[in-house]
């Protein structure tokens, strides 16, 4: 008895996307299919290692593809792992990865871009429906005895069955749209085969007339010498590999010797996948001992924060009968992901010194993610930071921190930082302005990472990190742009300021942590900062966005006493004393800074009044 089951919502979206769009590249439904029969495959065969039973019985595994003329079909055929009824459900009727949703919805019908992002993400099995009018699969499962069938023709809904079939792996029947029979003449097969699947490390056969003709190499491609692998193979085994469709930006293939041994075949993507900073993404760099496929899902392997690797690792020495348990906490594993580390960052080092504008692409996908290496990986900090790029107010596009420790000015010890949500946000910050006029570069970090790391790592070389929101961030220790090679000095503070600050602080009372005068403005009457030692405030302002803060530490207030309302405001004071007048000004002084930093005003309406009260005095005089 077939079963009918509808479609997840996202997988009939992406269904529906998939058969409507203009996509020209069509042929990619087949390496899609091919590469899903060689993880099929390879499975089968780790799985065999520890239950031979389960295995091929001649060892050997392959992928056949199989026209049809007669019932206008073309099939392609595993002996690998197969899936169960359950199975054929869940992966053909599902998309697991959380995300997914969220980035469908954000798709419109059609669109060449859309597609592009489409492929970013992988069509995978779907993608049989840009050439088939109904896909068939017949599936027996190693270890299993019931086969099942599952049909649809990608119009909401599939079915499941049970049926009768012995061999174990999978048939995939494609029932071909009338414009694309092509894919039924072995020409046709043979090409998209050696361009897209050559690379694929078992054979692909070609079934016709009852004749068997292997289409590929079948060698495994990181196993052959660099310089017998041209750009175009490399670029193709990315594609099958990462299941990707856009191009490598760093390919990286070598073969380490030693201690230990291991080849690896490693790619940098060109484009930033949309589920990079989900929490549950996994690498995907797969592991092979001796040319057999482990696993694709070892935490070890590569480092977090380098997570957007994509490619293989053959080990010579690791034993191929390892649990994937022992495996995570084996001393060789870790040697391997040392080995990694040291040559992708080698690798981008050299990116940077020699090609700039492209190691820029690459920094602006991966920049956040390599960022969190900064507080992971002691060993590699210094490599990390040398590799770090930064939006700056010094100069348009990055810049490095080597850059910057050379354009220090006189008397200038520190490295100074403003953490915001954007650059145009860090730009229009108060705290920046004293910097500005001093002609003191300032790093705008706008990446969340930024404020974890900081912290940690605290000194770039002998210089240190300081944030300009902070208290203590001393600009007059540093010397300003000089005027016929004089040093500009400084003019004291005009009389009356201290009794100001001093009535803000009385006036103000809990509401603030303190008040001081300051040197760090020049255009703006106030600015909050952070105390020396408390939370950076754009930090404190993520984790209450997130619920992350229970008690907020209180902030300084930040007055400059060169700026006429403050100076006015002084003089009234020296003259008439204090009155509900200067009182409401304190409190406007301090609604003012909050609102500049973006910040809900704790009591709005006694704003409004204050405000009110102030305009009417200042019409009436
Ligand atoms: N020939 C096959 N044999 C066994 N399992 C298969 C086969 N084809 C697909 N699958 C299963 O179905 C799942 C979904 O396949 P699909 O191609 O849609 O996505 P994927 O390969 O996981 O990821 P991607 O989106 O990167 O292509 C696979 O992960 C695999 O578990």
């Amino acid at each position: 008895m077939a079963e009918t089951r509808s479609f997840q919502a996202e997988v009939s979206r992406l269904l529906d996307i998939v058969a409507h769009s203009l996509y020209s590249d069509k042929k990619v439904f087949l390496r899609e299919l091919i590469s899903n029969a060689s993880d099929a495959c390879d499975r089968r065969r780790y799985l065999a290692l520890t239950e031979p039973a389960l295995g091929a019985a001649d060892g050997k595994y392959r992928v056949v593809l199989k026209p049809d003329p007669a019932a206008k079909t073309l099939s392609v055929i595993d002996n690998g792992i197969g899936m169960s009824e359950i199975e054929l459900i869940e992966n053909l009727g599902t998309i697991a990865r959380s995300g997914t949703s969220a980035f469908l919805k954000g798709l419109g019908q059609d669109s060449k871009r859309d597609m592009t992002l489409i492929g970013q993400f992988g069509v995978g099995f779907y993608s049989a429906f840009m050439v088939a009018d109904k896909v068939e699969v017949v599936s027996l499962k190693a270890g299993e005895s019931q086969a099942h069938r599952w049909e649809s023709d990608g119009k909401g809904s599939f079915t499941v069955s049970p049926v009768d079939a012995s061999e174990v792996g999978t048939r995939i029947t494609l029932y071909l749209k009338e414009e694309e029979k092509d894919y039924m003449l072995a020409p046709r097969l043979k090409h998209v085969v050696k361009t897209y699947a050559d690379h694929i490390a078992l054979p692909i056969l070609l079934e016709e007339d009852g004749k068997e003709e292997t289409l590929n190499s079948a060698s495994a491609l990181w196993t052959r010498p660099k310089n017998e692998v041209t750009a175009e193979q490399a670029k193709e085994f990315y594609h099958t590999v990462a299941h990707a469709f856009d191009d490598p930006w760093l390919t990286l293939h070598y073969k380490a010797e030693g201690v230990i041994e291991y080849t690896s075949m490693l790619f940098v993507p060109g484009a930033k996948p949309f589920d990079l900073f989900d929490p549950a993404r996994k690498h995907s760099v797969r592991l092979y001992v001796r040319r057999v496929f482990v696993t694709d899902d070892c935490a070890e392997l590569v480092p977090a924060y380098l997570r957007f690797l994509k490619g293989v690792v053959d080990s010579e020495d690791l034993p191929l009968n390892i649990s994937r348990e022992t495996l995570q906490a084996s001393p060789l594993i870790a040697k391997i992901r040392q080995g990694v580390t040291k040559r992708v960052l080698g690798e981008l080092a050299k990116k940077a010194a020699d090609a700039q504008a492209d190691y820029a692409k690459f920094w602006d996908n991966f920049g956040a993610v390599l960022k969190e290496g900064l507080y992971e990986d002691f060993e590699q900090r210094e490599a990390l930071l040398s590799l770090a790029r930064f939006r700056s107010t010094a100069a348009e596009g990055l810049v490095s921190l080597e850059d910057y420790v050379g354009r220090m000015k006189p008397g200038q010890t520190a490295i100074y930082t403003i953490t915001a949500d954007s650059p145009e946000a860090a730009l229009r910050s108060p705290q920046l302005e004293g910097f500005r006029a001093k002609g003191v570069e300032v790093l705008l970090l706008t990446d969340p990472v930024d404020e974890f790391w900081l912290p940690m790592v605290a000194k770039y070389k002998e210089h240190e990190f300081r944030s300009v929101t902070r208290g203590g961030a001393d600009l007059s220790a540093i010397e300003g742009p000089a005027k016929d090679g004089q040093k500009p000095a400084e003019p004291p503070a005009p009389a009356g300021t201290a009794e100001l600050v001093a009535l803000l602080k009385l006036t103000l009372a809990d509401a603030v942590k303190d008040v001081r005068s300051t040197d760090r403005l020049t255009e703006s009457a106030v600015c909050l900062v952070a105390d020396e030692g408390d939370m950076d405030m754009h930090l404190a302002r993520l984790l209450k966005q997130h619920k992350q803060l229970g008690e907020e530490a209180k902030r300084v207030l930040e007055v400059n006493p060169r700026h006429p309302l403050i100076q006015r405001l002084a003089e009234r004071l020296g003259q008439f004393g204090t009155g509900p007048a200067l009182e409401d000004a304190a409190w406007l002084l301090l609604d003012q800074a909050r609102i500049v930093e973006g910040e809900a005003l704790p009591d709005p309406v006694a704003f409004a009044k204050r405000l009110a009260s102030c305009l009417e005095r200042g019409l009436a005089a």
